[in-house]
Parts: C-alpha cells; sequence; structure tokens
C-alpha cells in the first residue's frame, strides 16, 4: 500500500489550481499541476479534472517516470513533463502548466524563442535582478506524444546556457513553469503571463516589442 500524499502537498495543488483558474490561465479543464514528495515520488492534478474545482480525489501519486502509484488512476497526460522537469532539476520541487490567451497566441507566432527584455517584471526570474536584462523563453513545437515532445525538450535544454530559464511555452499549447517551491512557481508564472500580456498589447497596438 503506497504512502499517503501529504496534505500540504495536496493543499498547494488545489490552492495552485484556484489560483490560476481566477487568472483565466486554465479554461475548460486545461492545465496541470504537481508538487515533487519525498522519495522520488510526484503529486499531480489527474487528467480531465477543472483545476478550479479541484478537492483532495484530483490528486494523485506518480514516480519519476511518470508511473502511477494507483494503477486504476488516470494521471495528467502530460505528467512526462512534469516529471521530466523533477528529473533534471533537483531543486525544482513544484510545477505548473497554463493556457493563457498571451502564451498561446504568442507562441504561434514566435520562432525558437520569446524574448523578454526591459521589464522590471523580469526580476520574478532567478538571478535577474534588472530591468535592463533580457531573457530567452523557449518555445517548442507541440507535439500529442508526450515522450517524444519531452526528448525535444531536453534536446532544447541540452543547448541552453546555464542556468535554464525555469519555463517554456508549447507552440499553440501552453507554458510550464517550475519553481524550488509552489509559491515560487506560481510567482514565476504570474511575473511571465504579466509580460507575454504586455508583449500581446504592444503588437496589438502596432507597436513592436524587442
Ligand atoms: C482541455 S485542455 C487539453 C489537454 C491539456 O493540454 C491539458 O493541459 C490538460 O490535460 P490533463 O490531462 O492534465 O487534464
Ligand atoms: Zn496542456
Amino acid at each position: 500500500m503506497p504512502d499517503a500524499i501529504p496534505e500540504a502537498a495536496v493543499a498547494a495543488v488545489i490552492e495552485a489550481g484556484r489560483r490560476m483558474a481566477e487568472r483565466n490561465w486554465v479554461p475548460a479543464t486545461a492545465g496541470n499541476i504537481s508538487v515533487r514528495l519525498p522519495g522520488n515520488r510526484v503529486a499531480i492534478t489527474r487528467s480531465g479534472f477543472h483545476k478550479a474545482h479541484l478537492t483532495a480525489d484530483a490528486v494523485m501519486a506518480v514516480d519519476l517516470q511518470g508511473v502511477p502509484e494507483d494503477g486504476a488512476l488516470r494521471p495528467s497526460a502530460e505528467t512526462g513533463l512534469h516529471c521530466g522537469v523533477y528529473r533534471a532539476f533537483p531543486a525544482a520541487r513544484a510545477v505548473v502548466h497554463g493556457h493563457s490567451v498571451a502564451n498561446t497566441v504568442l507562441s504561434r507566432r514566435a520562432g525558437e524563442t520569446i524574448r523578454l527584455e526591459g521589464y522590471e517584471l523580469l526580476k520574478a526570474f532567478p538571478g535577474l535582478d534588472t530591468h535592463a536584462a533580457a531573457v530567452a523563453v523557449p518555445v517548442l513545437d507541440n507535439d500529442q506524444d508526450i515522450t517524444r515532445l519531452q526528448a525535444a525538450v531536453e534536446a532544447r535544454w541540452a543547448r541552453m546556457a546555464d542556468p535554464v530559464v525555469p519555463g517554456y511555452l508549447i507552440r499553440g499549447h501552453g507554458v510550464y513553469v517550475w519553481g524550488p517551491d509552489m509559491d515560487a512557481a506560481l510567482a514565476r508564472l504570474e511575473g511571465l503571463e504579466f509580460m507575454l500580456a504586455c508583449k500581446m498589447a504592444a503588437i496589438s497596438l502596432g507597436g513592436s516589442d524587442p
């Protein structure tokens, strides 16, 4: 019989879903949320649940390869992307995935990266302490084959200079962001979404954004 999922982990996932829904970042049943547990375990949302109304029943445990502890339950279809983050970045303890209008629209017209430059909110990312900085957020092509998509993500990380930006977009799909705890992951997501919304507004006004 597997260990129960710690209550604090379940509460963090439920609260993250509520906060993301409040911002309209998880329409319909979009998005998924996870936290790292001790013992190479991950607590993650089950597939197909609305993130505004999560209950403890909607959170289940998988191992770092995404294998469910309870084979009767179906984890998020994107579990492989969460586990990929936890395997690659030992300091990552929470991963959030949302589908906002800004990340969907901008990723559809982007190349390999979206450049964010000159924004005060860049400070939401680790290691940046001035607006006079720039980050290139990776954009990956969408793929319904999550194993293949995760392989593409890992290939991209391998090409990136350290430290890797703690997030990436999937074209026409959404964004992944992670952090050392759920609050940090959500703060990074909020910062990124704010800058993407600014970029989209600038483009809508007929201007450009570097
Ligand atoms: C209705 S959104 C399509 C699936 C998706 O992209 C998503 O984020 C939610 O999938 P899950 O299996 O985690 O519910
Ligand atoms: Zn998704």
